[in-house]
């Protein structure tokens, strides 16, 4: 049932990078393609197959491959604390499954990655993780045997990720022909928590301390040995030596069982010419990790020297995970983490969360008797997937701080120049304005920096030249600021210039109109002549219309037919008003004589309250309210009385209450009743009066008609009697 599932997994890998055949046969291959670089720290799991151990005591196997980077672990019913838990899905950036070759691992794990980043400057860690004898020793260098004999076999396929490595390394090292390179490496091993160095261990192997850099703000080993590596041979018997010289011992459960953590370094310090002349160096760092497995002391029935190596190791170990959990967990990862308390997490702290990338391989056994030890490594390497890392180039700080002093005096200089095209000076120019030269006055190239001889500088001529390059940027920003404001100002102009500009548009325009209208020029259109044309409202659109009588309800069809082009009416329908008004005052009066008639009855709010503007449809009498004899006779009076103090006022005023009442049904159409003035369609005078609603009569203006208020007085009070 496996073996399918398998194969696809394969499938996908060749179609993906079209490197290798399907291996039909064996099938047990299979891995998945990179996933795209990020941040996080890279997990990818690696599965040993049965050993022979296993194989004989009918051990089956615990852990199941869906594909798609997933490891299911079953079997679980035996594990403490996972009584009825089956299975549980792990997934990963990479699952190697037991028929997976060493070449696989190399070209699918991310280590080409890492060693492309490393050449780059940055510092890469690849560590193996996991159980004693789950096969973290043979991932990393290959079987023991490759360097038990007299000379290793370069050929061999076994090799390990690390001699691969290399070759890789040399390959990429060749290509980068605009580069030098300079390579050195060490080795050391942490052995009961004390360093040794493996490339130089002495016959007392002499422990070394581990300090803390202020400088480069990491832990190192004092006193380690780097041995330069120009050839590649350098640096596998590098590897060589150090694997000789590695702790080895044996248990129940590996022959080989690596006594001690070891940590094999590959500085390589890079060096390019510049475009501008400048050479760049970088120092990036490769570290292959290789820890000693947890093992249960039981299990592997460790004792005396092995068991206080198996104790060293486990301690190591758990402070390691420690630190995994905390830099997983996001809340505890800017608290405390415990890298002091071992040597191993001291010198492992700058790849797990420090400015590098890191890959770690968890290798896991397959057997079920291992299930256990199996689902804390998966765990682990959860928990490792979840932290992450920024990354950085590593260059030497002074070489730095010039470069970047350089750089910005580039970018300053470029913006300088494009602020100087924009505002259009030429050279002549700049020349001669005082104010530019005088920016500039300060400014002096510096010398030119040979690179080569930067470390034999000393510090009092860095100093200078780092003051130097300060002061040309200090001028140049000087400059830059001076080129801002002039062009600031040179925008104000603009701006000033262009407004000055509409107003004299706005002028024209008006001249336009005048002409328009002057009879002895001939009259020609402007834009905003048409504009005003069309904002006149020829219609009556504009004109509110009581929507009971929207049939009746048009200006036009109150007035007839206006010219609306009269000059003398600026909206063209000052008769139009004058009828309105007068018809509007003709219902207001009807109205006045009605209340007095019918006065309202109710509490005080309703008397209050306007009458409807839409009459009933009266007949003749009812108008003006006048269906008894009695009333009549008032309104006969109250006619003759408005007659004659129309004829009092001199028509000076257009509209007096109660004056020519229509003997039909009043339009109901009226303007819109912004405020009283418009009401009445008499801006310039007020109404002389009004009938206030609830009956009283105002007067507004009446010193010339004194006779006329006498007579109302008179009139109402008859009316009372
Ligand atoms: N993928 C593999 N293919 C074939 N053999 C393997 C594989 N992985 C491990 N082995 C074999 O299993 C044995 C134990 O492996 P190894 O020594 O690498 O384990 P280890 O994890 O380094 O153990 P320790 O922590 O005790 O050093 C070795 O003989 C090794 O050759």
């Amino acid at each position: 049932m496996q073996a399918p599932i398998i194969r696809s997994t394969i499938d996908t890998c060749v179609i993906a990078f079209g490197l290798r055949q399907v291996d039909d046969a064996g099938g047990q291959k299979g891995s998945e393609p990179p996933t795209p670089p990020d941040d996080n720290i890279n997990v990818v799991v690696r599965v040993r197959p049965l050993n022979k151990r296993e194989n004989s005591l009918n051990d089956g196997m615990t852990l199941e491959f869906p594909g798609n980077g997933q490891i299911l672990v079953t079997g679980l019913n035996d594990v403490p604390g996972m009584k009825g838990t089956k299975t549980k899905l792990f997934s990963y950036n990479v699952v190697f499954e037991p028929g997976a070759t060493q070449e696989d691992v190399l070209q699918y794990s991310g280590i080409t990655r890492l060693i492309n980043m490393a050449v780059d400057g940055f510092s890469s860690t690849a560590f193996c993780y996991g159980q004693t004898g789950s096969g973290k020793t043979h991932t990393l260098t290959g079987p023991p045997h490759l360097f038990t004999g007299k000379k290793v076999d370069i050929y061999s396929e076994d090799h390990g990720l690390i001699f691969k490595s290399f070759l890789y390394l040399f390959k990429v090292l060749q290509e980068k022909k605009e580069c030098h390179f300079i390579l050195k490496a060490s080795f050391l091993e942490i052995y009961n928590e004390k360093v040794i160095d493996l490339l130089n261990p002495g016959t007392a192997r002499k422990p070394l301390a581990v300090r803390w850099s202020k400088k480069s703000q990491r832990f190192f080993v004092e006193n380690l040995f780097l041995v330069d590596c120009e050839e590649l041979d350098d640096l596998l018997a590098v590897l060589e030596e150090g694997m000789k010289n590695r702790a080895v011992g044996a248990h129940m459960m590996n022959e080989h069982s690596s006594r001690s953590h070891t940590i094999l370094t590959v500085h390589i310090t890079s060096e390019q010419q510049m475009e501008n002349g400048v050479f760049i160096t970088k120092q990036g760092k490769i570290n292959f990790v290789d820890l000693a497995g947890s093992e249960m002391t039981k299990k592997t029935h460790s004792e005396g020297k092995t068991l206080e190596e198996a104790n060293n190791i486990n301690k190591s170990l758990m402070v390691l995970g420690y630190c995994i959990a905390s830099l997983s967990d996001h809340k505890k990862k800017n608290g405390h983490i415990p890298y002091r308390d071992s040597k191993l997490t001291k010198l492992l702290a700058d790849s797990l969360a420090g400015n590098g990338v890191t890959l770690m391989i968890a290798c896991v056994s397959p057997a079920r008797s291992n299930v256990t030890e199996t689902l804390n490594t998966l765990r682990y390497a959860s928990r490792a997937k979840r932290i992450r890392n920024k990354p950085i180039v590593v260059m030497d700080p002074r070489e730095a701080l010039i470069i970047s002093l350089k750089r910005e005096v580039a970018a300053l200089q470029n913006e300088n120049d494009h602020l100087r095209t924009a505002l259009r000076l030429s050279a002549d120019a700049i020349a001669n304005d005082p104010t530019l030269n005088a920016s500039r006055i300060n400014l002096k190239t510096p010398p030119n920096i040979n690179f080569d001889r930067i470390a034999e500088m000393e510090p009092s001529e860095l100093s200078d030249l780092v003051r130097h390059y300060a002061q040309e940027n200090d001028a140049l920003r000087k400059e830059n600021t001076d080129l801002f404001l002039q062009r600031d100002l040179l925008i104000r102009d603009q701006e000033l210039v262009c407004r000055e500009n509409e107003r004299l548009l706005k002028k024209l325009e008006d001249v336009n109109t005048v002409c328009v209208r002057s009879p002895l020029i001939g009259a020609r259109p402007t834009l905003s002549a048409e504009a005003l044309n069309n904002s006149v409202d020829l219609d009556g659109s504009n004109v509110w219309t009581n929507p009971l009588n929207s049939s009746t309800g048009s200006l036009q069809n109150l007035s007839g037919p206006t010219n609306a082009k009269n000059p003398t009416d600026r909206n063209g329908n000052v008769e139009n008003r004058s009828k309105l008004v007068e018809s509007f005052q003709k219902e207001l009066e009807r109205r006045q004589i009605s209340k007095r008639r019918n006065p309202p009855k109710g509490n005080s709010k309703e008397k209050g309250t306007l009458p409807p503007i839409r009459p009933q449809i009266p007949t003749t009498e009812n108008i003006f309210g006048a269906d008894k004899p009695e009333d009549q006779q008032i309104v006969a009076d109250r006619r003759r009385s408005d007659a004659s103090a129309a004829n009092a006022a001199g028509r000076r005023r257009q509209f007096v209450l109660g004056s020519r009442l229509p003997n039909s049904s009043p339009q109901n159409v009226l303007p819109r009743p912004e405020n009283i003035n418009d009401l009445f369609g008499a801006k310039e005078e007020p109404p002389e009066y009004y009938n206030d609603p609830f009956g009283s009569e105002i007067s507004l203006r009446d010193e010339d008609n004194q006779d006329e208020i006498e007579r109302k007085g008179s009139a109402k009070k008859e009316e009372r009697k």
